[in-house]
């Protein structure tokens, strides 16, 4: 039996209200639409997933997103819900599956079973759909008042994934006249009959903000704090920039290294490794490798920022003290700050960039050189 996802992607999130669709952000350092994939993966009977996405550049974003997971090339999706099916759909129509499961990119949590039991059902209906009993008084309202009272016994709220045989559901979405806002709607329309299995509140819809926060609160007991620490020197000379946090200084004398020497970023690049247990920053780009010399540590700070992603982790916090005579920091400290925090892919809430001299003690007290010491904090899959 192959088994096709939709994976509908093409929405705006204007709910949301955040600059891009919801689906790209992140939770827990991998955005939505990753969670939603592997999760319907890993629940196991699903052959490839079919994303379904607002346009060829989103098609791109989509499917670098989902790297190395089974996918098939994204399909553009359509205005509503309904039509960005309808063209997941039309795309398989010439080498037909036999079931096909429609899910929202929104959702990132899949309770384990729930693809399984949806199949199992799929032998006895045309279609399938986990949902939850409705738990709260229903009340018809308009203009800030009740109308009435809804009796709500018998009513459940669907989720998705929600699975059908291929060949009804495409006939339902060809035949339908109305919008309908899940897929269950139209096959119901078309007289078939649908199970309804039990759902879960975990299986949540990212909608409004307070979903995402919901949805990292969930997260959290799954995730362990980490700390790591950073520290770096490097010599001043003449004839070379100072770049200190990826932000140029107007001074006299610059830093020497085989990169730029940005010692900031260097020591806030070994805290990161440090909590994440993966060693320095000289083991992820060796000083003797050419393709060093000079370079942007900009590259390395977003190459350990990409580590936690990976790692499936969250960066919490940094914080990273340089220590110099001159130039003053203080003057610098906010555009510093605001670099990192772009670099890292975290609010500049979350980055303290501070300054201490050594009271004109040592190479730092004498303008030798300037040191840098610094902090990370993660949260990481226990
Ligand atoms: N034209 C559309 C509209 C929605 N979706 C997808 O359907 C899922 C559920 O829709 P919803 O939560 O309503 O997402 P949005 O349409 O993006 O949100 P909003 O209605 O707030 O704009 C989402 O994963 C969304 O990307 C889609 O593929 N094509
Ligand atoms: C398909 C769905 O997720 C089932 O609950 C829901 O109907 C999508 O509705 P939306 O208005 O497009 O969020």
């Amino acid at each position: 039996m192959r088994v096709i996802a939709l994976l509908m992607a093409a929405g705006s999130g204007s709910r949301f209200g955040a600059e891009r669709p919801k689906q790209y952000l992140t939770l827990a350092g991998r955005p939505i639409l990753r969670h939603a994939a592997e999760a319907l993966l890993t629940d196991g009977g699903v052959n490839a997933l079919l994303p379904v996405v607002a346009g060829p550049a989103e098609g791109q974003e989509a499917e670098a997103v989902l790297a190395g997971l089974p996918c098939l090339r994204a399909v553009q999706g359509g205005a509503t819900r309904q039509a960005s099916v309808r063209a997941g759909l039309e795309a398989l129509a010439s080498a037909p599956p036999d079931v096909v499961l429609v899910h929202d990119a929104a959702r990132p949590f899949l309770p384990a079973g729930t693809v399984p039991a949806l199949l199992r059902a799929l032998e006895e209906f045309p279609g399938a759909i986990p949902a939850q009993p409705v738990s709260d008084t229903l009340k018809a309202g308009a203009e800030g008042r009740i109308l009435r009272t809804v009796p709500r016994a018998g009513l459940f709220r669907a989720q998705t994934p929600q699975a059908f045989r291929f060949a009804p559901l495409l006939d339902a979405h060809r035949a339908a006249r109305e919008e309908a806002t899940d897929d269950a709607a139209l096959l119901e329309a078309a007289g078939l009959p649908v199970a309804l299995l039990p759902g879960s509140e975990s299986n949540l819809k990212v909608t409004y903000p307070e979903d995402l926060a919901r949805a990292e609160a969930s997260l959290l007991p799954r995730l362990l704090p980490a700390m790591g620490t950073g520290f770096d020197v490097h010599r001043l000379v003449e004839g070379r920039p100072l770049i200190l946090c990826g932000v140029t200084i107007p001074h006299p004398l610059g830093l020497d290294g085989h990169s730029d020497a940005d010692v900031g970023l260097h020591a806030l690049c070994d805290a990161i490794y440090g909590a994440l247990a993966e060693g320095d920053i000289g083991r992820h780009f060796p000083p003797s490798d050419m393709q060093w010399k000079d370079a942007d540590s900009t590259a390395f700070l977003r190459h350990a920022a990409g580590r936690v992603t990976a790692r499936g982790g969250i960066l919490t916090h940094v914080d990273l003290t340089l220590i110099c005579e001159r130039p003053k920091i203080a003057p610098h400290a906010e555009a510093m700050r605001a670099r990192v925090a772009e670099l890292l892919g975290i609010p500049v809430g979350r980055v303290s960039v501070k300054a201490t001299t050594t009271e004109r003690l040592g190479f730092t007290g004498r303008g030798e050189g300037i040191a840098a010491q610094a902090a990370a904090t993660l949260l990481l899959p226990a």
